[in-house]
């Protein structure tokens, strides 16, 4: 479904994406996880072929999309500033949206706008920065491509906003199985629904992984600075923090059985990293590696 081998792409003279490599022949959910300027937005927009890489290969369901007139037939791309026209509504935007996606479902778009309660007269431009995310959502969803791509798709939408998309998510993959690529810089959210997690980080994907195998990395320690040494010795620290006598330790690990019951007999404190602090610390400590 998406192919990207050894991909560089720069803007002028800015490098924004080296030696990306990332293949996934499913029809999964994916999340997409980077920090601000990692580089999310330019391998999606490859993906997309808004851009030609300067090297490399990208396939996206084995077309290389890049202008390519029928690549719309293939992957569907929801980007942060979705050009919507100053005159358009949600009306104009469904109809336009049904010329160009070929397996355009047109009663889910209806259904998806009255469950959003989005008002179909009102211009786009005149809403808020929730309603043109549903809007978008139901362009993405019942555009129904093979690999549909949705950048921070919950931005600007409240708890029960996020909460409804995550169901409508759910139910449209299930009756209609294609990849969906989801960005978000807040992972423990989305986590849920994605099957593997992609992240991104100094212009790289530098794990792209079964969400499963990830969610168990992290452990935080916390306990006098002579047992946490012990402990750790031979272990990667991903961040240290010390409150007096008291050390507060992240260990690039995996939690377990055998680390809770070592960590109760050194009288240490142990806990699970949540996988957003984990990817926190793991990415801040490559740039640390990199500045050295
Ligand atoms: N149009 C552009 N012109 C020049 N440089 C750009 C342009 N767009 C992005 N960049 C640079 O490319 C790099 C990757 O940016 P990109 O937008 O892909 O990151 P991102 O992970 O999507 O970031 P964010 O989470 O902040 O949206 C950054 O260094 C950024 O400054």
């Amino acid at each position: 479904m998406i192919e990207m081998n050894n991909v560089h792409f720069s803007y002028g003279e800015t490098k924004a994406l080296q030696n990306v490599t990332i293949n996934e022949k499913e029809p999964i959910i994916i999340g997409l996880w980077g920090r601000n300027g990692a580089g999310k937005t330019t391998l999606m927009k490859l993906l997309a072929g808004l851009e030609k890489p300067e090297s490399g290969t990208v396939l996206v369901n084995g077309i290389a999309p890049y202008n390519y007139s029928g690549s719309m037939r293939h992957v569907a791309y929801m980007h942060e500033n979705h050009p919507f026209s100053e005159l358009w509504n949600v009306s104009d935007a469904l109809r336009f949206a049904s010329y160009f996606y070929q397996n355009w479902d047109g009663e889910l778009a209806n259904e998806l706008v009255d469950l959003f309660e989005l008002p179909r007269h009102k211009k786009i431009r005149k809403f808020s920065k929730g309603m043109q995310t549903l809007t978008k959502i139901v362009i993405g969803l019942a555009s129904k491509t093979p690999v549909t791509i949705m950048d921070e798709p919950t931005n600007g939408l409240d708890a029960d906003m996020r909460k409804l998309f995550y169901e409508v998510l759910l139910e449209t993959y299930e009756d209609h199985p294609r990849m969906f690529l989801l960005s978000t810089h807040h992972i423990d959210e989305l986590k849920p629904l994605c099957e593997k997690i992609a992240i991104v980080d100094q212009k790289t994907v530098i794990r792209y992984e079964e969400t499963e195998m990830l969610t168990v990395q992290g452990i935080l320690l916390t306990g006098e600075r002579a047992a946490i040494e012990e402990l750790t010795a031979g272990y990667n620290i991903l961040e240290e923090r010390t409150l007096g006598n008291v050390v507060n330790v992240m260990l690039d690990d995996s939690f377990s059985e055998t680390w809770a019951e070592r960590a109760k007999a050194a009288h240490v404190n142990i806990e699970k990293a949540s996988l957003q602090d984990y990817l926190v610390s793991l990415t801040k400590n490559q740039k640390k590696e990199v500045q050295q």
